[in-house]
């Protein structure tokens, strides 16, 4: 049996057309790649953490391609790498094996063209206002000036629904409104791929809904590139349009699925609680078909 067989959906991969990237104060700008050239690869990945009692190896030879425009979607239990994956692509952990591309050059350190929002709260300076916190990284990595970026700050501020909080502290934020500014933080910086690890898993059910709606909401606006981290196999369905299964630890690629057809309007549907079935099978039944079709 191999249970490491990459599983597609009827259609395939779905083909990703040039985006047009939202540049903020209403201006787009056309990047056109080559068609099908993949914008991040992730080829052939393990990682480690090295201690000096012990070697955890976190994933072992990970391989996946995200297309521009791509809401790729890293789903796997507690322990299998997601995070250390994600921290990976941000440049923060050099894989031991294989290789991270972007834009087909290597990824050897952080930078501004990988943006990561986290789960907790506190990833906003408290001592700024909404606004300072989303104008201080564009100012500090000198991608604008300080009157366009401030633009910049208010126009994505807006696109969360933000505009009237620019000028208060987070802590006068919810969970929530936090982390639409972290997001609005994120996309000012117009990544060339914005990456969420958990984002919304310690906001109660109905924010968490809401956000994730709120987060496609702005993909149709923007249509940026995402690749974003959960355990939630229903948050993976609503939120990706291609999924990576990984396998628990050390992570392995399992299986890839093409989630395109779900959104939250098909929650509670026939097909979408089959399909949830099947992945929780293939995540948490060590012995299953290898050759489902999802
Ligand atoms: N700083 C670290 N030092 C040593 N081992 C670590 C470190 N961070 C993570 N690990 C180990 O690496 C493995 C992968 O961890 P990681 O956090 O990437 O998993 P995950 O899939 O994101 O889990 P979760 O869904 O629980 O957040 C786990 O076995 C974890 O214990």
């Amino acid at each position: 049996m191999n249970n490491t067989a990459i599983l597609r959906g009827t259609s395939g991969f779905i083909p990703v057309a040039p985006a047009a990237r939202d540049i903020g104060n209403g201006k787009r700008d056309v990047e056109v790649l080559p068609a099908f050239a993949p914008l991040l690869q992730v080829d052939d990945v393990s990682l480690e953490y090295r201690t000096r009692e012990r070697v955890v190896r976190a994933t072992h030879r990970v391989s996946f391609d995200v297309h521009q425009a791509d809401r790729f979607v890293l789903l796997g239990p507690s322990g299998c790498g997601k995070s250390t994956l994600l921290k990976a692509v941000a440049g923060f952990i050099p894989p031991v094996e294989g290789e991270i591309r972007l834009d087909g050059k290597a990824v050897t350190a952080p930078g501004p063209d990988r943006i990561v929002v986290f789960q907790e709260f506190d990833q906003l300076s408290p001592w700024k206002t909404v606004k300072q916190n989303v104008v201080f990284p564009l100012l500090a990595s000198r991608t604008l000036g300080r009157k366009e970026a401030e633009e910049r700050a208010l126009h994505y501020l807006a696109k969360v629904g933000l505009s009237k909080f620019s000028d208060v502290h987070p802590h006068q934020l919810s969970g929530g409104m936090k982390q639409r500014v972290a997001i609005a933080r994120a996309l000012a910086m117009q990544p060339r791929v914005l990456l969420m690890d958990e984002p919304f898993a310690a906001l109660d059910a109905l924010t968490r809904r809401k956000m994730q709606e709120e987060l496609l909401q702005l993909w149709d606006e923007v249509r940026f590139t995402l690749l974003f981290v959960t355990h939630s196999i229903e948050e993976a369905l609503v939120v990706g349009n291609r999924i990576a299964l990984l396998s628990p630890h050390p992570g392995r690629m399992r299986a890839e699925i093409n989630s395109h057809d779900f959104s939250l309007a098909s929650l509670g549907s026939t097909e979408f609680q089959n399909t949830a079935q099947r992945i929780h099978h293939m995540l948490f039944e060590e012995e299953q078909e290898a050759s489902v079709q999802v």
